[in-house]
């Protein structure tokens, strides 16, 4: 029976803990994800300011003219306050002097000695080209949720709340390796039988902006003992492979998993490519194994690898984002299996490859999105609207 992308999904999050919390200021913050709630520290604005280069006035005095009495700057604000017919000259974030309601840019304005003239429309409404105090946020305004992603605008807003380090999840750590007799490092053999390993390099690029440590395990051989003894001594909080996730006879990674005194929760999904991944636990270290096809390792590393390392990172929403597409020509229908089919996108209008076979890496590397097919689509037609994942 093969489980439903959605099901292994869950299941994977149910089994898997997030890692432990720690302070980080924040220069280092990015990429991380809140581990609690944060709240500002501050009021922003902290009172009311001018939003333009200009004139502070009273709204009731217009169309004036006003006796100039001071100046107000960022962080140097007029200590008096202005009566009838009076004007404080006023710069973009300065504060609004005590009496005035409303700013005048000077673009509309003509000075001589202290006397200011409106030489335009001037201000329509009262309080325009001002800021109110709390127009961003109140003090004790939740910021950012626990478990969002910090993005630069959330680290900015942080900042602005008052905040020098967010409390967040550590990295993660995640040892990769890939099994095969067949497998040599890229660039270090001409043997007609020995082919380059590109999973492991594909995968550390892939998590290059994730919160990861990651552990290269190399390239591992066709060896149960070998296997046994990598996964059993691995310190790791999720240990990935590729190849072995098969059938066949020098497919050893699932009895080299149990040798190693882990289990596996689950195995084979309704996915292509991507069938045989498997999961499992090896005391409190998660274990993924992915297929050897560079296609379907690929495949299951976007669906599952790097949404359980969101997790385990404190992700509240570690799923990958999907969108829409035209479909640039007619698609048969689908089968048992939800088929994520690599597309080129032009001009909106998503084209799969014709061949999809899942060693083929170039049609990967030129594609910039999978078609997602779900469990027994009807054919699909060009003009046809369709979920993809954008991957490039
Ligand atoms: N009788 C069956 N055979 C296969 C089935 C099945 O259900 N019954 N499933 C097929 C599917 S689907 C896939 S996907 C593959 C996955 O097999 P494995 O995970 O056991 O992968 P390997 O056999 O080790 O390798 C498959 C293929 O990929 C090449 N490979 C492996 N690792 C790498 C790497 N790190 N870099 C580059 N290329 C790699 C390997 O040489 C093989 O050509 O099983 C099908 N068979
Ligand atoms: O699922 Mo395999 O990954 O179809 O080639």
């Amino acid at each position: 029976m093969l489980l439903p992308i959605a099901e292994a999904q869950a299941r994977l999050f149910a089994l898997a803990t997030p890692v432990g919390v720690e302070d980080v200021p924040l220069a280092r913050a990015h990429r991380r994800w809140a581990a609690a709630d944060i709240h500002a520290r501050r009021t922003q604005p902290a009172s009311d300011l001018s939003a333009m280069d200009g004139y502070a006035i009273r709204f009731a005095d217009l169309p004036g003219p006003w006796t100039l009495i001071g100046e107000s700057a960022a962080g140097r604000p007029f200590a008096g306050a202005v009566q009838p017919g009076e004007t404080v000259r006023i710069f973009t974030g300065a504060a609004m002097p005590a009496g005035a309601d409303t700013v005048m840019i000077q673009e509309e304005v003509a000075a001589s000695g202290a006397t200011i003239r409106l030489t335009g429309e001037g201000p329509p409404t009262q309080g325009r080209n001002t800021r109110r105090r709390g127009l961003d946020f109140a003090d004790g305004d939740r910021l950012i949720a626990r478990g969002e992603a910090l993005t630069p605008a959330r680290i900015a807003v942080a900042a602005t709340g008052g905040l020098a380090s967010l409390p967040v999840h550590r990295p993660v750590r995640v040892a990769i390796c890939a099994t095969g007799d067949e497998l040599v490092d890229p660039g270090t053999s001409a043997d007609p039988d020995a082919l380059p390993e590109s999973n492991r390099a594909m995968l550390a690029a892939m998590l290059a902006d994730l919160p990861v440590e990651v552990i290269d395990l190399g390239i591992l051989p066709d060896d149960l003992n070998t296997l046994c003894d990598t996964f059993a001594n691995v310190d790791a909080d999720l240990l990935v492979t590729t190849g072995g996730a098969s059938v066949g006879d020098h497919d050893l990674v699932r009895p080299a998993l149990e040798a190693a005194g882990g289990s596996i929760d689950f195995w084979r999904i309704a996915l292509r490519p991507g069938k045989p991944m498997m999961a499992g636990r090896r005391g409190g270290m998660m274990m993924l194994g992915l297929p050897g096809n560079p296609v379907s390792a690929f495949v299951t590393a976007v669906l599952f690898v790097k949404p359980l390392i969101a997790h385990l990172g404190g992700a509240r929403d570690p799923l990958p984002r999907t969108t829409r597409a035209i479909l640039g020509e007619n698609l048969p229908a689908n089968g048992p299996r939800t088929d994520y089919l690599r597309a080129e996108l032009r001009d909106g209008h998503a084209f799969a490859s014709t061949i999809q076979d899942s060693s083929m890496l170039l049609t990967l590397a030129r594609s910039h999105c999978l078609i997602v097919r779900p469990v027994g689509a009807p054919a699909a037609r060009a003009g046809d609207s369709a979920e993809i994942l954008v991957i490039a």
